[in-house]
């Protein structure tokens, strides 16, 4: 098991990371996801051995790193997939694959499994971008690591390849065996990818926890925002009614609520845009709609409540209303969502 205790990270007195704490189950994916700048990558160099750490430990089998102690790269046994892939371009992916290896049966496995047979005398400048990131995991798997660090993997690659690929690498994980922490900037491959998901804000982890706690029961309104489109609506909650049927009441229905961070009396409610249906042909109305914003499958609408708070609603792309429209809107989720104290 990976542990990390207390790992913290200064670039000179700047602390960009501060006391992370977290254990990594054998096989087990977590996605570390966060704003720009917010310690993602110094996270992973640390991880890695690859800068000097300021405080904590890391630690996994025989090994224990810190601040007094580093333990280097080469002495980890950890793989790192990048987004440049960082492949030798004067060698073919067999020898790319290959590189330092004593026993090469291994990099056949992989290279089979990712569907790289017909490229193994290839050299990376004629492959694509997917093809090239198959070969870097490839490559990675083939030495056995003890770990697996992944710094955005697929933000070189378009959507389509992305869809893919990230299925691909997690089932390559998975049947590796080995922990891996995936950095990525996009929420969704966060959610439908991890294990578990860790959220950093400006060098804190602000949680770490399965995918749907951190979007269903979010720890702050930060990661509230960040896992998802989120809307604050206005309630009234009482958090001392009997547990199966705490119920918040808002000018738009009655849900079931989860209490977060001791909310009771003045809450409000996390609401996401399908906890909602939007109705334009009803003669009661209670909003207006302000813009919309047309996604295929779907349109997402920001409408603008009587009372003046903002709801974003998503409902099926045959439901076309124009801006300015008076419509009615209301709650239709019947699982429990997240309450937050008022924000004052
Ligand atoms: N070598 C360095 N010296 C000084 N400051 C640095 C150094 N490397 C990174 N930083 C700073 O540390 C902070 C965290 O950087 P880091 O690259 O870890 O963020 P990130 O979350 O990976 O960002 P992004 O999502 O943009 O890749 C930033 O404020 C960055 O400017």
């Amino acid at each position: 098991m990976l542990s990390v205790s207390n790992l913290s990270v200064n670039y000179g007195s700047t602390r960009v990371v501060d006391k992370l704490n977290l254990e990594l189950g054998q096989d087990e994916i977590l996605m570390l996801v966060g704003p720009t700048g917010c310690g993602k990558t110094t996270i992973l160099q640390a991880l890695a051995g690859l800068i000097p750490i300021s405080e904590g430990t890391m630690r996994l089998g025989k090994w224990e790193s810190s601040a007094n102690k580093h333990i280097p790269p080469e002495k980890r046994n950890v793989g790192m997939v990048f987004q440049d892939f960082a492949l030798f371009p004067h060698l073919t992916v067999q020898q790319n694959v290959c590189f330092r290896l004593k026993d090469t049966s291994l990099a056949d496995h992989w290279l089979t499994l990712l569907g790289l047979d017909n490229f193994r005398d290839v050299k990376p400048a004629r492959l694509s971008g997917g093809q090239k990131q198959r070969v870097a995991l490839a490559r990675t798997l083939a030495h056995e690591p003890a770990y697996v660090l992944l710094d955005e993997p697929l933000s070189n690659l378009d959507a389509a390849l992305k869809d893919s690929l990230r299925w691909e690498i997690r089932d390559a994980l998975k049947k590796a065996g080995v922990p891996a922490i995936w950095v990525t900037h996009d929420q969704e491959e966060a959610l439908s990818v991890g294990d578990r998901v860790g959220i950093l804000n400006k060098g804190v982890l602000e949680q770490l926890d399965t995918p749907e706690a951190c979007y269903s029961s979010p720890a702050s309104r930060f990661v509230a925002r960040f896992m998802g489109e989120a809307s604050f609506l206005s309630a009234t909650f009482d958090a001392s009614e009997a547990d199966t049927d705490k119920t918040v009441v808002t000018e738009i229905g009655k849900v079931p609520g989860t209490p977060l961070q001791g909310a009771n009396g003045n809450v409000d409610l996390l609401v996401r845009p399908d906890d909602l249906s939007l109705d334009a042909t009803v003669s009661e109305t209670n909003c207006t709609v302000e813009w919309v914003r047309y996604e295929g499958e779907s349109r997402l609408y920001a409408v603008m409540l009587d009372s003046g708070d903002e709801l974003k609603v998503r409902v099926s792309h045959e439901n076309a209303i124009k801006p300015s429209t008076r419509a009615f809107v209301q709650l239709i989720t019947t699982h429990p969502l997240a309450v937050f104290p008022k924000n004052v």
